[in-house]
């Protein structure tokens, strides 16, 4: 037999594997997670209901809504510890029972208990060796360090306060450099310095890339630090989108008297506005020509309505999820 050479056709199978390797290379990386159609019913109870949404890597997205909407079971179903009934996930490309893909996810549950008989490093090192990560001693005390804990590594976690539990569980789902961290109710035994430290601490994984869906009732705390949000209602999306999205609407707060039914018309013309006593709020579409409320206010004063106050402002998060859940729907819903 000749020596063995390669064949024009494998020369060209080569090469253009080549291409197809490094047209991958250049493809954007897949979301941290993507999921669509998800459902799961525990017996009567729908849990889960046709949830679809997707994180990109280093945005952090809140997810909100009322006791029992799901919130949990959909973080479970994510991370492959749930299987929904149907639906599909993607977690960072990979299906999510795929253990490549779940090494490299950070997971704060939100009910929780290290094995009390260990110190916070040896549970720190328990976790790396799990994730299948060598993380050296040096950068699990620095992970200790940035959950406030450097000075109880050598504690064991059965004297732990709930809140310094609670920061152990930030440090666990941190230690093994995930590209993507779940965070399920992260601050629900902090107090306000702990609170302020886990705000911080997102805001640096969301400038180092890492993607984070975080679960929280503290919506001051969602609305500052989160890239986007998805709000569950009864297993539904009830809505998401950006911040700027969601409080588009802006409004104006106005106190008035001698209010006819003239007047009224002028208002319901200048956007849906209720009304309770002498205090009336107008919904003013997202970018409001500049002449809207002077020429609003002109014209009521022109009505013989006497003005007392006129507050222009942008509803919070609190007030537009109160809306939300109490309307079932929303207007732009997403
Ligand atoms: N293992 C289970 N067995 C039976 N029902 C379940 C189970 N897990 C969740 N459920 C039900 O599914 C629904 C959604 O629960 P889930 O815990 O996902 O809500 P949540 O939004 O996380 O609530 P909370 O804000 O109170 O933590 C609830 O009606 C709950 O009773």
């Amino acid at each position: 037999m000749g020596p063995v050479t390669s064949s024009p056709t494998a020369q060209q199978g080569g090469s253009s594997r080549d291409a197809a390797q490094r047209l991958l290379a250049e493809l954007p990386p897949s979301p941290a997670v993507w999921c669509s159609g998800l459902r799961k019913r525990y017996r009567r109870q729908t849990a889960v209901d046709e949830v679809s949404f997707t994180v990109g890597r280093g945005e952090v997205v809140g997810l909100l809504g009322p006791n029992g909407a799901g919130k949990t079971s959909v973080i479970k179903i994510l991370l492959g510890l749930v299987r929904p009934d149907e639906g599909e996930v993607l977690l960072l490309g990979r299906p999510a029972r795929d253990p490549r893909a779940r090494a490299r996810v950070g997971y704060l549950p939100e009910l929780f208990r290290y094995q009390p008989w260990l110190t916070a490093a040896e549970v720190l090192a328990l976790h790396a060796r799990l994730a299948g990560a060598a993380v050296p001693a040096g950068e699990r005390r620095e992970c200790l360090a940035l959950v406030g804990l450097a000075d109880r590594a050598g504690d064991r976690v059965g004297g732990f306060s709930k809140g310094m539990q609670q920061r152990l569980g930030l440090a666990v789902a941190l230690v093994a450099r995930p590209e993507f961290v779940v965070l399920d109710e992260p601050t629900s035994a902090l107090d306000p310095i702990g609170r302020a430290d886990v705000r911080d601490l997102l805001l640096s994984l969301k400038e180092r890339r890492v993607a984070v869906l975080l679960n929280s009732h503290l919506i001051g705390e969602v609305e500052r630090v989160c890239d986007r949000v998805v709000i569950l209602d009864k297993g539904r999306v009830a809505a998401s989108g950006t911040l700027p999205e969601l409080l588009g609407r802006r409004e104006l707060r106005l106190r008035l008297d001698g209010v006819t039914p003239e007047a009224e018309a002028r208002l319901a013309a200048a956007g849906q506005f209720t009304s309770s006593g002498d205090s009336f709020t107008v919904a003013l579409p997202v970018d409001p020509d500049p002449a809207t409320v002077p020429d609003l206010v002109a014209d009521l004063v022109g009505l013989g309505v006497r003005v007392h106050a006129v507050e222009p402002g942008r509803i919070s998060l609190e007030e537009r999820l109160l809306d939300i859940l109490r309307t079932g729907s929303e207007g732009d819903r997403r």
